[in-house]
């Protein structure tokens, strides 16, 4: 059996904030088509490597490859340039705008002949075209044409994940998808989760719930006070073993 490959690959990263040091020469990879958990306690500087993945701090040290290729991000476009995607906790939607000019957010199709001579953009392609990736996802949208304002959180993770899927993205970074949600949307939640492998993705997914991490992540890397302290191959949420592994590492 020929081995995975890698589709991120960051070794020795280094990052402090003033005085602190906040990551101390962290490895890191994700393979294709990989649900991987990244677990720590609070402020052991999760966030802050995939921060740095994503382009929003620059490493002081270290180096990232992407798709066996060196990169540097100057700045998160720079990262969805190369397939990556941050999807947040408060996600960033345009409230005012519905689920079809959010999925088209800054890549608005323009219309043909006389449209195209104005500028306009295609609204009746972008909501078909919308409508069909939402509706591959587990979470439902009613309307296409609604402003994404009042929608819950499972909701919005959805549209911003067909986002993603449409868009092409290789990695999707999900930082605790399920931390504000109740039961039965948390429950959707994974199911996109699950989706996002389907289309052939690699997901990193934060997450504190480790019921959770065990009922999606094939993979679990656990960080502690700025260090790789251990990762956990997972085999689904029967796998005690596993799960008494993780535990035992965070504590
Ligand atoms: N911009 C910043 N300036 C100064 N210190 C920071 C900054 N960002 C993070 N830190 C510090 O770095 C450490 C790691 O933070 P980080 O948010 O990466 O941890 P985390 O593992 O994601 O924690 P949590 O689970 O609480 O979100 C913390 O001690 C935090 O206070």
């Amino acid at each position: 059996m020929t081995a995975p490959n890698k589709v991120v690959e960051m070794t020795g990263i280094e990052k402090r904030f003033g005085p602190v040091e906040v990551l101390r020469g962290v490895d890191f990879e994700l393979y294709e088509n990989e649900v991987l958990a990244l677990l720590g306690d609070n402020g052991a500087g999760k966030s802050t490597l995939i921060k740095t993945l994503s382009g929003y701090y620059q490493p002081d040290a270290g180096q990232i490859q992407i798709g066996g290729q060196a990169v540097s991000f100057g700045t998160p476009h720079e990262a969805r340039d190369h397939g990556i995607e941050t999807i947040y906790q408060d996600l960033a939607l345009f409230d005012n705008l519905d689920v079809a000019a959010n999925v088209f957010a800054g890549k608005e199709k323009v219309g043909g002949g006389w449209r195209k001579m104005l500028g306009f953009v295609d609204r009746k392609a972008m909501r078909n075209e919308a409508r069909e990736a939402v509706s591959q996802m587990a979470i439902n949208i009613p309307r296409i044409d609604q402003e994404v304002s009042a929608f819950s959180g499972g909701q919005r993770q959805c549209v911003a994940i067909a986002k993603s899927v449409m868009w092409g993205r290789k990695v999707v970074i999900m930082d605790e998808p399920t931390a504000a949600l109740g039961v039965r949307e948390t429950g959707k939640v994974l199911d996109l989760i699950r989706t996002l492998k389907s289309h052939n993705l690699s997901v990193i997914v934060i997450m504190h719930n480790i019921e959770h991490v065990m009922e999606v992540a094939e993979r679990a890397i656990v960080m502690r006070s700025g260090t790789r302290r251990g990762t956990v191959n997972l085999n689904g949420p029967q796998d005690r073993e596993s799960h008494d592994e993780i535990v035992k590492m965070l504590m």
